[in-house]
């Protein structure tokens, strides 16, 4: 799994969020994406993601050595966001079914499994409306998680939780694959300043302005 992008630039309206990114993301790798609030992060991960058409440059997904085509790049992605919205009229029992049938779970997990991984076996049944913000939050990190797919991209992923929260996501994003190509928009270094250091990539998305 490779991104390449080449003179990635994004506007809206006439203003530039970022141009000339010229980037290689690979499989095995950690990107966290920095800067200060409204800076792009967030803009440059929806792009990179196929969620946002680009302005300029061009995008590559490459597979196993072969170009990745645009409808069947999101079978290969995850993205955990806050302005990602779950469907908050199923209950997480019924959310994990739903979501299985479009996106297996690694190692061909159960529900009941996952929602135990997620430790959320007491609200199983409860609307994903009723939960906190932080519950909603373990949802979307679970289901970044545990889904089978090579890119994992969370952005602000301890958004809303509290301090055992933000232990359970240390502990999880350790244990993704290998191979996974993971991609993170953050400006807390408690959410990427663990993650080992050989193949943890830091970079400032300022210096696209
Ligand atoms: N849909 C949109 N239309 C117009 N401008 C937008 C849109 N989405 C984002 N922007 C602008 O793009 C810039 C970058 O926003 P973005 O959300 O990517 O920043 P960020 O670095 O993720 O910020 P934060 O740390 O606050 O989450 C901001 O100036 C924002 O106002």
């Amino acid at each position: 799994m490779i991104i390449t992008a080449q003179q990635l630039g994004k506007k809206y309206r006439r203003e530039w969020i970022f141009r000339g990114v010229d980037l290689t993301l690979s499989a095995g790798n950690s990107y966290t994406f920095v800067g200060p609030n409204g800076s792009g992060k967030s803009t440059l991960l929806q792009v990179l993601a196929g969620m946002q058409p680009s302005s300029a440059g061009t995008l590559t997904y490459t597979h196993a050595g072969q170009p990745l085509a645009d409808e069947h790049w999101y079978r290969h992605m995850v993205l955990a966001a806050p302005y990602l919205e779950l469907i908050e009229e199923l209950t997480l029992t019924e959310l994990l079914t739903f979501h299985g049938r479009f996106k297996p779970f690694r190692a061909n997990a159960n529900v009941p499994e996952l929602i135990d991984r997620m430790q959320l076996s007491h609200a199983r049944n409860k609307e994903i409306k009723f939960y906190s913000s932080g519950m909603k939050q373990r949802v979307k990190l679970g289901l970044a998680f545990f889904s089978d797919a090579q890119l994992v991209m969370l952005d602000e992923p301890t958004a809303n939780l509290d301090w055992q929260g933000a232990a359970w996501y240390k502990e999880h994003v350790l244990q993704l694959p290998p191979d996974v190509l993971l991609l993170i928009g953050s400006n807390q270094p408690s959410e990427y300043d663990f993650f080992p250091r050989a193949h943890a990539n830091v970079i400032e998305v300022t210096q696209w302005k």
